[in-house]
């Protein structure tokens, strides 16, 4: 047994190692789709197949390499355990990856813009259901030409307007409706908004949120020594 492996794997043919490989030459048939067998013949079919790959296996003159440990690849490289920071997940190899970690704060969130929780009933939804309800939201019966000290005159919760874009709103109705809060909706109470709106959030469409709350336009303060 041990000079047939030797042999094999130096390729030397050895005396006692011959290989005696059986030849079928007889195969049988596949069996009929119809089960009807007209072979009475009972032999087994070879295998391996005569015509398979493992009958064309290399001859012991052929005997496959068997490479060594230091013949063979070698593995991939062990990250460097030195360059570890006690804490510190290590860089993934590939700049394309997102950082496994920052040196950098967390910024603090600004304080410019809070979310608050409206109460239940005032998400942006019941707001546009009570717009398009034809409840009056403007409280007042006709649009008129509003100068800033009139305006002034409305800025109380009960009674506010402001004036966005030269349009003027009762946003009385819209204070428990706005994201933003009532605190913050009502420091543009009893005058011109503009500003203060367009560097909150320049993207809301107030011509879109306050149409039900028109009340009238802005206009320049009458001089005093006009008739
Ligand atoms: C007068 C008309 C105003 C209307 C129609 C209005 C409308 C809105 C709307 C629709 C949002 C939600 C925006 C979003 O989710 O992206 C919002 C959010 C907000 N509004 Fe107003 N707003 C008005 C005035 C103001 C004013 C004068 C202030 C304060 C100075 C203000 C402060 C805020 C804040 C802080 C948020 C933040 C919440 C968030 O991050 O969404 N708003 N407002």
């Amino acid at each position: 047994m041990t000079s047939y492996l030797k042999s094999w794997f130096t390729g030397a043919p050895s005396a006692s190692a011959v290989l005696d490989v059986p030849t079928f030459l007889k195969v049988s048939p596949p069996a009929s789709d119809d089960g009807e067998d007209t072979e009475t013949d009972d032999s087994v079919p070879a295998f391996p197949a005569l015509n398979s790959a493992q009958r064309a296996a290399p001859t012991p003159s052929q005997a496959p390499l068997i490479l060594s440990d230091s013949a063979l690849m070698p593995p991939p490289p062990v990250p460097s355990l030195a360059s570890r920071i006690s804490g510190v997940a290590p860089r993934p190899a590939s700049s394309l990856l997102v950082p496994t970690s920052t040196t950098q704060r967390p910024q603090k969130p600004s304080k410019k813009r809070e979310k608050v929780a409206l109460s239940p009933g005032h998400s942006p939804l019941d707001w546009a259901a009570l717009k398009s309800s034809g409840v009056d939201l403007r409280g007042v019966d006709s649009l008129s030409r509003i100068p800033p000290s009139v305006l002034k005159q409305h800025r109380s919760k009960d009674d506010a307007w402001t004036a966005i874009n030269g349009k003027v709103y009762n946003i009385t109705p819209y204070l428990s409706f706005h994201p933003g809060g009532e605190r913050e909706l009502m420091r543009v109470a009893g005058r011109d908004g503009t500003h203060l709106f367009a560097s909150t959030h320049a993207w809301v469409n107030a011509d879109f949120m306050l149409d039900a709350c028109l009340v009238g336009f802005l206009i320049p303060e009458p001089s005093s020594d006009s008739p």
